[in-house]
C-alpha cells in the first residue's frame, strides 16, 4: 500500500448516473489503482431509477471496502463524484456518498461532468490529444469536441441515445439486459450481406441524427417476423438485429464523418459503453483510413461507465483549481458537456495536425469527392458521392442515389426563390456524380474566419463589417425563401454556403434536402447551423447569430420557429 502512495495525489471517484455503480482511484501521473464497476440488471420491463438508486447505495460500500484493501483510506487526497447528466434518485444516492466519504476523510470534494469525463479517460489511456469524441452510451448520443476552452457538442441526438435505443429494442424482443451486447451476438448470427439487409429508416440531419423513428421500425419488423418481407424472403430475428446494427451504426459513423470534415481534427475516438461493439469500431475504422484520421478506442474498462473517469477528471479539476464547495455540490441531472469550462487543457499541448485532403481533389467532403474540371469550356465542379465502404452496399447505394437526384433537384428548384445555387451542367445517376458550375470565391466558414481575423488587427473598418452583415442577413433570408415553401435543407453550415469574388451569397449542398409539413424541422434545420456556427465562430456566435436572424424575419412563421427552437433546445436528452 505505501508503495501506492509515492507522493502522488490520489483521487477516488464514484460513479452512478443509471444503472451502474463504479468506484476507481488514481493517481495524478495517471496510474488507475482500482477501477470495478457492477452493473444493476433491471427487470425486463427497464431501469427503475429508485431501485438503481437503491443498488447504489448497496454497492458503494461494497466497492469502497474492496478499494481499501488496495489503499489505506488516509492516503486518498480527493474525492470525485459525477454530478450529472443522469437519474435524479442515482445521482443524489453518488452525490450523498462522496459528500460523506470527503467529510469523514476531511479531503476536498469535487463535482465534475461524467461526459467530460468520458472524454478525458480516453486521451489517457490512447494516445489520442485532441480528438473528435464520438460518445455514445444508454443516455448520450454526442460527438464532443474541444474548441476554444469548451468541449462542444457538435453533433448528438435529436430524440433517444443509441444505447438505450439497442436496449428498448433487445427488451421489445425478451432479450436480456443490457440489450446492445445482445443484439452483437444476434447480428454476428446473420450473415453480413446485402440480402439479409432490411430496409430501416435512415435519417441525418447536418451532423445530428434521430435514433426513434429507426426504433419504432426495427420493433414493427421484429413484430413480423413470421411474415414476408417486400422482396418475398423470410428473414429471422438475426437479421433485423443485424439490419438495426448495420443503420444506426452507418448513421453514427456518417455523422462523425460529417463533424470531421467540419472541425477539421485529425483524431477520432470513440467512448462510452456503446464502443464495446466490434461492427461499430470497424466502420470507424474503415472511414477514418478513408479520411487520413487516427482513430482510438480505450479499452473497455474505460469505455463504458466506470470510477476511474471521474476519479482523472478530479485530479485534473483539483490541480487547476477546480474545487466545488460542499454547498455546490448538488446534483444537475442535466450538466450538458458544454456547460462546463475547461481550465486543465494547455493549448501549446494540443496537436497542431489538421487532415490532409488528397492532392487531386480540392475538397473532401463527408460525401463527395470535389474535383476542378473543364465541361464544354467552363470551369466546373464534379462532386461524385463515392462508395463508403463502411456501409453495406445495398444501403449505400440507397443513399447515394436518392441524395444526387435530390441535389441536382434542389439546386434548381431553390433558384426559383432567388436563392443563388451552381448552375447543372450534368447528372450522372450510374457514378452517382453532379458536373456543376464551379463558384470562384471562399467558403462563408473562411469568410467569417478572415474577416474576424483582421479586424481584430484593424477595429473601425465598418465596410468590410457591412459586407458580413449583409451576407448573414442573406443567409438568414434564403433559409427563410425555402421554410415559406415548406422546404428545408438540412444540413445548414458555414461550409455550405459560398461567397464568390464579387461577394455573391451561394448555397450548396442540397443532399438531405427536403419538403415538410413537420413545423419542428424548419427549427431543428436552423439549429443545425447554429451547432455548426458555435463549433467553428464560438467568440462572434451571438453577433453573427443576430445577423442571420435579421434575415430570417421575412419567414412567414419568424416568431413560432424561435419558440420552436428554444423548446426543442430546452427539451431534457437525458431519457
Ligand atoms: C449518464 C450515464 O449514466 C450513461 N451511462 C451509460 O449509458 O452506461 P455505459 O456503460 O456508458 O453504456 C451502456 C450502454 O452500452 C451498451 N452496450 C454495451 N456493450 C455493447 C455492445 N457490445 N454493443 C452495443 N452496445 C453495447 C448497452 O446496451 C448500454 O445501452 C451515459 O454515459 O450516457
Ligand atoms: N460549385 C462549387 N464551386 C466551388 N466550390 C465548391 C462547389 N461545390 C462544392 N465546393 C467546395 O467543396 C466543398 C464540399 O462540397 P459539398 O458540401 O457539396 O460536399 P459534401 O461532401 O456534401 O460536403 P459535406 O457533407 O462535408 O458538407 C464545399 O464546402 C466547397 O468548398
Ligand atoms: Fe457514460
Amino acid at each position: 500500500m505505501e508503495e501506492n502512495k509515492n507522493n502522488r495525489l490520489i483521487c477516488l471517484g464514484l460513479e452512478g448516473t443509471a444503472e451502474k455503480t463504479g468506484i476507481g482511484i488514481i493517481t495524478d501521473d495517471g496510474e488507475v489503482l482500482f477501477n470495478k464497476t457492477i452493473i444493476y440488471k433491471p427487470p425486463l420491463q427497464g431501469i427503475n431509477p429508485r431501485e438503481a438508486a437503491d443498488h447504489h447505495a448497496e454497492t458503494f460500500i461494497k466497492l469502497l471496502k474492496e478499494a481499501f484493501n488496495v489503499i489505506d483510506p488516509k492516503d486518498i487526497d480527493l474525492v470525485s463524484f459525477s454530478q450529472g447528466p443522469g437519474l435524479g434518485p442515482s445521482l443524489r444516492v453518488s452525490a450523498t456518498a462522496a459528500r460523506a466519504l470527503a467529510l469523514s476523510l476531511n479531503k476536498p470534494i469535487i463535482g465534475v461532468n461524467h461526459c467530460v469525463g468520458h472524454v478525458e479517460i480516453g486521451k489517457l489511456t490512447t494516445p489520442a490529444k485532441d480528438p473528435l469524441t464520438l460518445y455514445v452510451s444508454g443516455g448520450n448520443t454526442q460527438i464532443l469536441a474541444y474548441v476554444g476552452d469548451k468541449y462542444r457538442v457538435i453533433g448528438e441526438t435529436h430524440d433517444i441515445a443509441i444505447g438505450n435505443c439497442l436496449d428498448q429494442f433487445a427488451r421489445s424482443c425478451g432479450l436480456p439486459h443490457p440489450g446492445g451486447v445482445y443484439i452483437e451476438q444476434m447480428a454476428k448470427k446473420s450473415e453480413a450481406k446485402d440480402e439479409n439487409y432490411l430496409k430501416l429508416p435512415y435519417t441525418i440531419k447536418g451532423m445530428d441524427l434521430s435514433l426513434s423513428g429507426l426504433l419504432t421500425a426495427a420493433i414493427k419488423k421484429s413484430k413480423e417476423l413470421n411474415k414476408t418481407d417486400k422482396s418475398n424472403e423470410t428473414y429471422t430475428l438475426e437479421d433485423v438485429c443485424y439490419s438495426l446494427q448495420e443503420t444506426a451504426f452507418a448513421m453514427l459513423t456518417e455523422i462523425t464523418e460529417r463533424a470531421l470534415a467540419h472541425a477539421n481534427k485529425s483524431e477520432v475516438m470513440l467512448v462510452g459503453g456503446v464502443a464495446a461493439n466490434d461492427r461499430l469500431k470497424e466502420m470507424l475504422q474503415k472511414m477514418c483510413e478513408e479520411q487520413n484520421v487516427e482513430f482510438y478506442v480505450p479499452e473497455k474498462q474505460f469505455c463504458g461507465d466506470n470510477g476511474a473517469m471521474i476519479g482523472w477528471l478530479g485530479i485534473l479539476q483539483y490541480k487547476n483549481g477546480k474545487i466545488t464547495k460542499m454547498g455546490d455540490t448538488k446534483i444537475m441531472p442535466n450538466y450538458r458537456a458544454d456547460m462546463v469550462n475547461v481550465n486543465w487543457i494547455k493549448h501549446d499541448d494540443l496537436s497542431k495536425n489538421r487532415r490532409i485532403i488528397p492532392k487531386n481533389l480540392i475538397g473532401k467532403g463527408a460525401e463527395a469527392d470535389i474535383e476542378i474540371l473543364d465541361y464544354l469550356g467552363n470551369k466546373s465542379i464534379k462532386k461524385t458521392r463515392i462508395a463508403k465502404t463502411y456501409r453495406v452496399n445495398k444501403l449505400d447505394n440507397l443513399i447515394r442515389q436518392r441524395r444526387t437526384v435530390k441535389e441536382a433537384r434542389f439546386l434548381n428548384t431553390v433558384k426559383n426563390l432567388e436563392i443563388n445555387t451552381p448552375v447543372i451542367y450534368d447528372v450522372n445517376k450510374d457514378e452517382n456524380s453532379i458536373i456543376m458550375e464551379f463558384i470562384e470565391g471562399m467558403s462563408l466558414k473562411d469568410y467569417i474566419l478572415k474577416h474576424y481575423a483582421k479586424n481584430c488587427s484593424n477595429n473601425n473598418n465598418n465596410n468590410t463589417k457591412n459586407n458580413l452583415k449583409d451576407l448573414l442577413n442573406k443567409v438568414g433570408e434564403s433559409i427563410a425563401k425555402m421554410h415559406n415553401e415548406n422546404i428545408i435543407h438540412n444540413d445548414l453550415t458555414t461550409s455550405n454556403f459560398m461567397v464568390d469574388t464579387y461577394n455573391k451569397l451561394y448555397l450548396l449542398d442540397f443532399g438531405l434536402a427536403k419538403y415538410t409539413d413537420v413545423f419542428e424541422d424548419k427549427a431543428i434545420d436552423l439549429i443545425v447551423l447554429k451547432k455548426a456556427l458555435v463549433s467553428t465562430h464560438y467568440k462572434e456566435f451571438d453577433e453573427i447569430w443576430n445577423y442571420i436572424l435579421e434575415g430570417y424575419k421575412i419567414s412567414k412563421e419568424y416568431g413560432k420557429t424561435l419558440k420552436m427552437i428554444d423548446k426543442v433546445e430546452k427539451k431534457g436528452r437525458y431519457l
